[in-house]
């Protein structure tokens, strides 16, 4: 059964539609990435999935159980971690950030503490500015910092959107460890990502978006064998 399963989700911006029937599905332990040009609705799609804005149909699956409705905070508690920008609280400390995502909702038992110390001992960048205030991260370790939260919400699935964006290619490659990390205890991971050579390094499979819709879902080794789909693909319908 899949963890994610998003089925002919529309909507967009008042009258402004953006996404046509999106329909697609994550596993456990599954990585998949969409990618697609700019504009096609990748990020509306997140910021539906996540609970920040409504569709006008369709509908938004975790572990089987309709979360359509459900809010943002709440989608977070049953076990849907949203990844969006490099969200941090600037004036609190890296460890204060942690803290606040450190509560125990059922599935999560450990103490506080140790769930903010365990989450700090993978990213040894953010242990060392453990008592800084977030707001003097670079954009990497803002990034470390947002996966840490996720790291502490033990999510069942995870959607990231676009974090390779501006960041240098060495943090890129440390937070796609991450990513396989979490797909090999079972996340299901859906990575929002540009660069098809990124989603190609960790994502099991790509999915294409064009026109707020998929139009096609290939494996890495597909698009590997057929490097004109890959490009096809990637410029969107507009190679000639
Ligand atoms: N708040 C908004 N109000 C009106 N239109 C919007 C709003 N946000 C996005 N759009 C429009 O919706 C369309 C899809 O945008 P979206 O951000 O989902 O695309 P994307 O695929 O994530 O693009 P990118 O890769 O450039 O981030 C675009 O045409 C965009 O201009």
């Amino acid at each position: 059964m899949s963890v994610l399963e998003v089925t002919g989700l529309c909507g967009g911006y008042g009258a402004i539609q953006v996404l046509f029937g999106v329909d697609l599905a994550v596993a456990a332990g599954e990585t998949v990435a969409l990618c697609g040009p700019n504009g096609v609705g990748k990020s509306t799609l997140v910021r539906m999935v996540a609970g920040l804005s409504r569709p006008s149909a369709g509908r938004v699956a975790l572990r089987g159980e309709d979360i359509t409705a459900v809010p943002g905070p709440r989608r977070v508690r049953l076990g849907l971690s949203t990844v969006i920008g490099q969200q941090a609280f600037g004036t609190l400390s890296v460890r204060d950030n942690l803290r606040m995502h450190a509560y125990p909702n059922g599935r999560d038992d450990e103490p506080r503490e140790a769930a903010v110390d365990g989450a700090l001992a993978v990213f040894p960048r953010l242990a060392a500015r453990a008592e800084q205030p977030a707001s003097t991260l670079s954009g990497g370790e803002r990034q470390m910092l947002v996966l840490a939260k996720t790291l502490i919400q033990r999510p069942a699935a995870l959607v990231i959107d676009e974090f390779s964006l501006g960041l240098a290619p060495v943090v890129v490659g440390g937070l796609l460890e991450l990513v396989r990390r979490l797909g090999a205890v079972g996340v299901a991971t859906l990575l929002i990502e540009q660069s098809v050579n990124v989603a190609m390094s960790v994502a099991d499979r790509l999915l294409f978006m064009e026109h707020g819709t998929i139009i096609a879902t290939h494996t890495p080794a597909e698009l590997r064998d057929s490097p004109d789909l890959a490009r096809r693909l990637v410029l969107g319908g507009h190679a000639a």
